[in-house]
């Protein structure tokens, strides 16, 4: 499928690296500053980003990813804005994976094919809807193939070993293992359980597996990738935009001296 995520984890492995793939809203705090951020994020080391298209209802979202999608859509970013954005980070980085994350709603509005089309033409290389069960997907999932866009889907520690099968069937690029019942943001992670239950869905893939949810300092980034192959990072990212809503300089130092601090540890 999409060149850029398979060739990113291969080349990885190869270096025996893991993952660091942060997640922002696009337009949080406000529209101009995504792009900038983007490439900070790429000098502090991140491999992937993942950017989550605005949404009124992110029902699997906690506070703080609600309050940056209510920030974004203050500005009017659509999905038509979020892949202008791409566009322009490509017009200087046109190597690290972007996946787009959010919910059915505004893809289904933009139209699976166009949305498709769009994203390949921009330089998109996965799409993950959040609320879009694998067993109903086929239709998304046939588009965005076409196009070579890869579909990521969830995992979560209560998938069973049937769904797991065909989860991983459905999915390419990498699959997405959420470490813990609840919306984003928790503080519950528990490295054993992510351990046993990384190394179930393995059995059944070759796909590399990131883990997020839960994840928010070099400890626990440096912990989750030692037993997987990426770590995820989104609610400890955009609590820095919410303290510093009107400060681009101090939004991109503390979020790149964040990002460094994980990749370092992760790098040991
Ligand atoms: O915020 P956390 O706990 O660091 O978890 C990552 C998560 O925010 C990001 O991947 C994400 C943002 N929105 C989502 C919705 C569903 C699943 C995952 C996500």
């Amino acid at each position: 499928m999409s060149g850029r995520l398979t060739e990113c984890f291969a080349t990885l492995k190869e270096n025996n690296r893991k993952a660091l793939i942060p997640y922002i809203t696009a337009g949080d705090s406000n529209p101009t500053i995504t792009v900038p951020l983007m490439h900070r994020m790429v000098e502090s080391g991140v491999d992937i980003i993942e950017l989550g298209i605005p949404f009124s209802d992110p029902m699997a979202d906690g506070p703080t990813i609600q309050l940056a999608c209510e920030r974004a859509l203050e500005h009017h970013t659509s999905l038509h804005d979020v892949i202008d954005m791409v566009s322009e980070f490509r017009k200087t980085n046109t190597t690290t994976p972007i996946v787009l994350m959010g919910y059915l709603n505004p893809v289904e509005a933009f139209g699976y094919e166009e949305f498709a089309k769009a994203a390949k033409e921009c330089g998109i290389d996965g799409l993950l809807t959040v609320d879009l069960p694998p067993e109903e997907s086929t239709q998304l999932v046939d588009v965005l193939k076409k196009y070579e866009i890869d579909p990521i889907f969830l995992l979560s520690p209560t998938t069973t070993e049937e769904r797991i099968d065909k989860i991983v069937h459905a999915g390419s690029g990498y699959l997405y293992y959420v470490s813990l019942k609840g919306v984003t943001g928790s503080s519950a992670l528990n490295v054993d359980e992510v351990a046993s239950n990384v190394a179930k869905i393995n059995k059944h893939t070759t796909l590399p597996v990131g883990v997020g949810f839960g994840i928010k300092d070099a400890e626990s980034a440096s912990a989750v990738a030692a037993v997987s192959d990426g770590v995820i990072v989104g609610s400890a990212i955009v609590k820095i935009i919410e303290n510093n809503p009107d400060d681009t300089d101090t939004i991109l130092d503390q979020i790149g001296a964040l990002l460094s601090s994980m990749r370092e540890a992760m790098d040991k």
